[in-house]
C-alpha cells in the first residue's frame, strides 16, 4: 500500500508505530432462541488498519457492493480491515470497510483486535 501510494518511508513509519497500537479482545455473550441482537452495530475503525482474528462461531459480516457478507471463520486466519486513517492517507483510493457483528443465539463469540495506530506526534496527511 505505502508503495503503490509513493509514501516516503519516513512517513509510513510514523504511520506504523508499536506503541500506539492497541489490542482488545471481546466476548460477545449468546443471547439464546428467538431473539436478535447486534454485538457491534455499523461502524468502520477510525484506525490505519485492524487485524481482526476471530473464533469458530462466527458473526462478523462486512459491507461490500451493497450487500452484507458475512465473514467465514478460518482456522489461523486473520481478517486485516482497512481503517479511516488510510482511507485519509490515500485520498480514499483505499476505503475504510463498514462492518459489524452479529450475536450467535447459542454460542459466545471471542474476537480479538489489533488496531494499528500511528505515532503520537504523526501528522495524517493526503498522499496526493
Ligand atoms: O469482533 C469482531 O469481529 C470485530 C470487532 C470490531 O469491529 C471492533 O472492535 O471494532
Ligand atoms: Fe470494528
Amino acid at each position: 500500500m505505502a508503495k503503490n501510494l509513493k509514501l516516503d518511508p519516513r512517513q509510513s513509519e510514523c504511520y506504523l508505530a508499536e506503541p500506539t497500537g492497541l489490542i482488545r479482545g471481546i466476548r460477545y455473550p449468546q443471547i439464546g432462541k428467538g431473539k436478535q441482537a447486534w454485538g457491534a452495530g455499523v461502524h468502520t475503525d477510525g484506525s490505519l488498519l485492524s487485524i481482526v482474528c476471530q473464533d469458530q462461531v462466527g458473526g462478523l459480516e462486512v459491507y461490500n457492493h451493497n450487500k452484507w457478507l458475512p465473514v467465514k471463520p478460518i482456522p489461523n486466519t486473520f481478517i486485516v480491515n482497512i481503517g479511516d486513517m488510510i482511507k485519509a492517507i490515500s485520498n480514499d483510493e483505499y476505503v475504510s470497510v463498514k462492518h459489524r457483528v452479529r450475536v450467535n443465539k447459542q454460542e459466545d463469540r471471542i474476537s480479538m483486535n489489533y488496531f494499528v495506530f500511528p505515532d503520537l506526534d504523526c501528522i495524517i496527511q493526503s498522499s496526493k
